[in-house]
């Protein structure tokens, strides 16, 4: 399905409904990482974008072509917006391949994705129509209660490189369908599919800025959006280190947030598991998919230690039987990391490995076939102890670490024993043993017997260091309402609470 000499649209970015050029003119380039070449640019938004942006939303949000929708029209949109993703999903996979070095299979994957996340969407924004106004029987005669669901305001959404229409999606999908104005800043690691939703939004006739796009830099785009005095709420999905920061700049204005961070989660394997080779390729999936760059992978194996030899064998063999190549190759199944800046930070991580005492069972190097390209071999490292930084850090790259366990009071203490809380996972086929473990898990995310799948029906987010807050499902949207009580007093009586002054005072 690729088109393998799909032009690269060259595009401005998109405010108010139309294509406008970044104040100060600046562009950012877009280099494949399949082949390190330049393949175009990206405009540069600043504060002063941000600012013009958030005056396109704010009068979005006052005019009644966008302020004033039921649910119902927002759907509409919405369905729209999911037939055209439909519509352009070969041009858009291929755009997605050659921006991110994901392989086509899953990019294909990820627009069938955005498009069922739309139209889920689209079902929330009805079903809102009748959860709008919800009366609040009090058992008082005096008094008529309700509470409203009204759309928060301006929201600005902050994404990643890793899966980058589908992280924007997550959000936009919401925001809109709760009757936000979005203004949306996607990585400029990759950013052309996003810019394409703009032109789709653009197509379908979605109303001027109920959804705005600005590429950029984080420090110069994404950093006034999250310190802007107009924007009500953002929803973040990045690093922790970003994180903090958009955390402490939303804090001046007391503004909500939701950070959607890393992650360095387990999964643990029991010597009960009926088929080896079913387990070992979901640990491989957990944690190679999306060449490891997911923030739920697991990327620490948790062994019992009865198997380990013989499952380790059996993940060399399926490990060595990945096709790595150009991602838009047929069957490729890993390609290349997003950009130089990564693959030299995943390379550092396997050295760093190396130099604390680690074994490199497989992999670690550049594969020898490909001369160009941030391409990394899918890596496995055994002899890690639990103050190393492999163990400890999210790598975001194909690399896994493996450690032995004999009971499961020792699985789970190994399991827990990390900053973060996004997802974990335990392959066994007794079931009260993983109650046990859903139980113990301290994380957002529970995989039993798989690692990975991710459905837009359910919430999707972590505790301790990955964050809070809630993407994805019902919970998704909840983030983008502005929840208002109305009391009335419908008694004619004095409230009589002060003494009423004599009719002579
Ligand atoms: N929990 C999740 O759902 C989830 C999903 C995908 C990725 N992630 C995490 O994202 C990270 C990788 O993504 P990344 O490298 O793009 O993260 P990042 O934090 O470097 O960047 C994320 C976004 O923040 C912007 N940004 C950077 N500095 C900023 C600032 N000072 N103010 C405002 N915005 C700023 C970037 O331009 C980008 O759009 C990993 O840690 C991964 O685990 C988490
Ligand atoms: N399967 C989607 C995971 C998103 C986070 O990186
Ligand atoms: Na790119």
């Amino acid at each position: 399905m690729a088109i393998r000499n799909v032009p690269i649209p060259s595009r401005q970015l998109y405010i108010d409904g139309e294509w406008r050029e970044p104040v100060k003119k600046k562009r950012i380039p877009i280099i494949n990482p399949a082949t390190e070449e330049i393949m175009g640019d990206i405009p540069a938004a600043t504060g002063e974008d941000v600012d013009i942006a958030v005056e396109a939303a704010q009068r979005a949000l006052a005019r009644g072509d966008w302020g004033s929708t039921t649910g119902a029209q927002r759907a509409k949109y919405l369905r729209a917006i999911a037939a055209k993703v439909l519509e352009k999903k070969s041009e858009l996979a291929t755009l997605e391949s050659l921006d991110s070095g994901k392989t086509l299979l899953e990019s294909a994957a990820d627009m069938d994705d955005v498009a069922a996340c739309f139209e889920y969407n689209a079902d929330l924004a009805e079903a809102l129509d009748s959860k709008r106004k919800t009366p609040v029987n009090l058992h008082l005669d005096s008094f008529k209660t309700y509470v409203l669901r009204e759309p928060l305001g301006v929201a600005g959404l902050i994404t990643p490189w890793n899966y980058p229409l589908l992280m924007a999606t997550w959000k936009v999908a919401p925001a809109l369908a709760a009757g936000c104005a979005a203004i949306l800043k996607p990585s400029e690691l990759a950013s052309i599919t996003c810019l394409e939703l703009g032109e789709i939004c653009r197509e379908i006739g979605l109303p001027p800025g109920a959804l705005n796009i600005l590429t950029g830099l984080g420090p110069e785009a994404g950093a006034p959006l999250a310190s802007h005095p107009h924007v009500d709420t953002i929803s973040f999905t990045g690093s922790v280190p970003t994180g903090i920061k958009i955390m402490t700049a939303a804090a001046q204005f007391v503004k909500p947030v939701t950070l959607e961070l890393g992650g360095k989660s387990p999964i643990i394997v029991f010597d009960d598991i009926d088929n080896l080779d079913i387990a070992v390729e979901w640990t491989l999936f957990g944690c190679f998919a999306n060449t490891g760059q997911v923030c739920s992978a697991t990327s620490r194996l948790i062994l019992q230690e009865s198997i380990a030899s013989e499952f380790l064998n059996r993940l060399l063999v399926w490990t060595k039987n990945i096709k790595i190549s150009d991602p838009l190759e047929e069957d490729c199944k890993l390609g290349p990391v997003v950009s130089s800046g990564q693959y030299e930070k995943v390379l550092k991580f396997i050295s760093n490995a190396k130099n604390e005492g680690a074994t490199i069972l497989y992999g670690g190097e550049r594969p020898q076939h490909l001369k160009k390209g941030y391409y990394v071999q899918p890596t496995i490292i055994t002899d890690v102890n639990t103050s190393m930084e492999i163990w400890k850090e999210e790598v975001f790259g194909p690399v896994l670490c493996v450690k032995t366990f004999k009971t499961e009071e020792e699985a789970i203490e190994l399991a827990n024993d990390s900053k973060y809380g996004l997802a974990s996972a335990v392959m066994s086929k007794n079931v009260e043993r993983r109650e046990r473990f859903t139980k113990a898990f301290q994380t957002g995310i529970i995989w039993i017997n798989c690692s990975q799948p991710t459905f837009h029906q359910l919430p999707w987010g972590g505790k301790k260091r990955s964050g809070f807050g809630r993407d994805l499902g019902e919970w998704g949207l909840e983030k983008y309402l502005n929840i208002k009580q109305v009391t009335e007093y419908t008694s004619d009586e004095p409230w009589a609470f002060y003494k009423a002054p004599s009719k002579n005072q």
